[in-house]
């Protein structure tokens, strides 16, 4: 169901830990809060689902304000970090409990606890109790939990904070995979912003209690607003230089050529790691310079490498590897990076 957050505001003494913030989130669209610690993001998940009541502002769910609405009459599933099973419930228990408290009839839940587990692979687990499950499991188990009784909307805060890495890539997949068969209007809120990458339809990137920028992921990893989500989202040589129509002078690379004309005066430009090369092809391109290795880290796929640029800021450039390539450069060596100028971002000043 479609969600509509209109200039919630909502403060702690001095701290405004919302500072009036606007969010439209379609049905069956995922939408992940992206954010440093402290950015709002628990509070603004928290006035969503009834358990915070804004200072101003009004929470839409389908078009009904819920704003000062109880929670459990929102019919919003919700997961947290930190499981939260009943821990002298068994797992169908468990996920049977939403559907008791509606006074849902013995068969009808009996049915829709064996779907459920059915699709978080557990079916065979109903028996168990939660200590008797692994972290990722129980961890599916509060996930279909919160989607047994076909809530209005899903909210998952930091869902998979407390896992190691290759189970949280598989429960990425398979939130996703359950989010997109139910058609569930998600909001997700991490400050992992290599997960918002992988899992939203669109990102919000919070900081200080206001929403920066909305968009695509790969709109707001190209095209970031403002600085704060240039460094926030993805790595980035965000090089300070001075504009003069239609080129920039930076330390280090001397005239750079820029897409669209800019007012004379400083400018920052935004350059991914990713968008700097080394080796042969460099001496085709157009913007140049000369750096020294001052560390190289390997990546497996790629390697990262800082450089300090003559005349010029450290830069990170990431080069792609191939099993049967030498390494890019040794720590000490001095060599050529370059970039298109196609590959820069101007950030717009705030
Ligand atoms: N109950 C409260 N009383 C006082 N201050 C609060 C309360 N809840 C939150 N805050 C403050 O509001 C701000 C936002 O907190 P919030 O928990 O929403 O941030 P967050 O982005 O979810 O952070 P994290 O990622 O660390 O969970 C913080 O400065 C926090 O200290």
């Amino acid at each position: 169901m479609q969600l509509s957050v209109q200039r919630i505001v909502r403060r702690f003494g001095p701290v405004a830990a919302l500072g009036g913030v606007d969010l439209e989130v379609a049905e069956g669209e995922f939408l992940t809060i992206l954010g440093p610690s402290g950015s709002g993001k628990t509070t603004l998940l928290k006035a969503i689902a009834g358990f915070e009541i804004p200072d101003e502002g009004t929470v839409l769910l389908g078009g009904e304000d819920v704003t000062l609405a109880p929670p459990r009459q929102r019919d919003v599933g919700m997961v947290f970090q930190n499981y939260a099973l009943f821990p002298h419930l068994t797992v169908a228990q468990n996920v049977a409990f939403p559907l008791e408290m509606r006074r849902r009839p013995r068969a009808e839940v009996a049915r829709r606890v064996e779907d459920v587990l059915r699709l978080v692979e557990l079916q065979s687990f109903g028996g168990r109790l939660p200590r008797q499950l692994s972290g990722g499991q129980q961890q599916r188990v509060a996930l279909a939990r919160a989607v047994v009784f076909g809530p209005r909307l899903l909210l998952l805060d930091e869902p998979f904070g407390a896992l190691d890495r290759k189970l949280r890539e598989s429960l990425q997949l398979e939130v996703r995979r359950l989010q997109r068969s139910l058609r569930l209007t998600t909001l997700f809120i991490t400050h992992d912003q290599e997960e918002a990458l992988i899992m939203s339809d669109r990102i919000a990137v919070m900081d200080k209690g206001r929403i920066q920028q909305i968009g695509l992921p790969g709109d707001l990893y190209a095209r970031p607003a403002t600085r704060f989500v240039a460094d926030f989202l993805g790595e980035s040589n965000l090089l300070e230089g001075t504009a003069s129509a239609a080129s920039a002078s930076i330390p280090g690379f001397g005239e750079v050529p820029l897409a669209a004309p800019q007012p004379a005066g400083p400018v920052t430009l935004l350059l991914r790691p990713e968008a700097l090369r080394l080796g042969g092809e460099v001496e085709a391109l157009p913007c140049r310079a000369r750096g020294t290795v001052v560390e190289t880290v390997f990546l497996g796929l790629s390697a990262k490498l800082r450089l300090r640029l003559q005349d010029g800021p450290e830069v990170l450039a990431r080069v792609p590897l191939r099993p049967s390539a030498p390494p890019p450069a040794a720590e000490g060596e001095v060599v050529t990076v370059g970039f298109s100028p196609e590959d820069v971002h101007v950030v717009p000043r705030a």
